[in-house]
């Protein structure tokens, strides 16, 4: 079983506009709301492949009844910690070319006891856990090195962390040497303090946090695939796909594919190719929508265990 702490949460709405003017009044085709926040969609990915999850997230307010209404029917064993405030809403704007823009709230504010509950809840699930994965942004309230003493005690009683986050609480996150991260290029580079422009760049940036004590780093690189850099060396991964329709939450459902993968006993290779089916399943559908096994089924992924490190990343 595989526990997520999403410690802010988001109900992600998604209009769809032809095209984005600033200033304008705009149309929309369509909008949609999802569960969100990066630890429920990667319970929510696993969950729809099979594998047992338990999300640990604040829940207040009138997004938080929203939220707990969203998730009403997905195979999650939910852990809702209340708090006062009420969560945030997050806004997508889906354009049909499938650029998308994102505008994220900073959430509520958690009291110390609100946070002393989320931790303790995160604690509980842990055990008998096999990952424990700290995800998104810290909310108002939080220290920086919130996530630091949950990985430190979850790895010393057993039980390996992931942790997808950025800014300071990944820099905090990563003193506490959890097994696994999934940064973005852009996370990897503000980690490192430089800019990764191509393959080999992002292969010598990971292998140093390697080096640091971190077993595995996963780098979601969006059209351009993702790498995974670990002590035997690198592997690289990707898949041609169509027009997206909704990049957000594509780095959630890549975590979620190499956990799914990694739980079952799949090797590097075979884990991050299944990760990158995820991330460009995700990537396939609709808002937040997390993609299931058919959706998995339909993406091709190629993979090399020698990158081509002189290749520019695109984006
Ligand atoms: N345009 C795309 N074409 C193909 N795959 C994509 C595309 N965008 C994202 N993906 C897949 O989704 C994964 C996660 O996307 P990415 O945007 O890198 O993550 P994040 O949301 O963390 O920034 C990528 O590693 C890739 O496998
Ligand atoms: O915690 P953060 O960093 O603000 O991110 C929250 C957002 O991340 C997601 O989990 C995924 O969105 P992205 O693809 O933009 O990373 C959304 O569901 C949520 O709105």
């Amino acid at each position: 079983m595989i526990v997520t702490l999403t410690p802010n949460p988001s109900v992600d709405r998604t209009v769809t506009l032809p095209r984005l003017e600033r200033g304008a009044v705009l149309r929309a085709t369509e909008s949609r709301e999802d569960p969100g926040g990066k630890g429920l969609n990667v319970s929510r990915a696993l969950a729809a492949s099979g594998t047992a999850s338990t999300a640990v997230f604040p829940v207040g307010g009138i997004y938080g009844r929203l939220m707990l209404n969203l998730l009403e029917g997905e195979p999650v064993t939910l852990a809702a910690v209340p708090i006062s405030e009420p969560i945030r809403a997050n806004i997508t704007i889906a354009e049909t070319d499938g650029t998308t823009t994102k505008v994220n709230e900073p959430g509520p504010v958690l009291s110390v006891a609100e946070a002393d509950a989320l931790r303790s809840a995160a604690l509980d699930a842990s055990r008998g856990a096999s990952w424990v994965v700290c995800c998104g942004s810290l909310p108002p309230g939080l220290d920086d090195d919130f996530y630091a003493p949950l990985i430190r005690h979850c790895q010393a009683s057993g039980v390996r962390v992931a942790v997808d986050t950025s800014g300071e609480p990944m820099a905090a996150a990563l003193a506490a040497k959890p097994a696994l991260i999934k940064p973005n290029r852009i996370e990897l580079a503000e980690a490192v303090g430089r800019e990764l422009v191509t393959v080999g760049e992002v292969i010598d940036a990971a292998s140093a946090l390697v080096d640091g004590g971190i077993e595995t780093v996963v780098i979601s690189l969006g059209r351009d695939g993702a790498l995974l850099v670990d002590a035997a060396g690198a592997v690289h991964a990707a898949s041609e796909i169509g027009c997206p329709v909704s990049t957000v939450g594509a780095g959630d459902a890549l975590l979620a594919g190499y956990l799914h993968a990694v739980d079952s006993g799949a090797d590097r290779e075979t884990a991050l190719r299944t990760a990158v089916a995820f991330g460009s399943a995700a990537v396939l559908l609709p808002g937040s929508s997390m993609p299931g096994p058919s959706d998995i089924a339909a993406i091709t992924v190629s993979s090399t265990m020698s990158p081509d490190r002189a290749r520019s990343l695109s984006d």
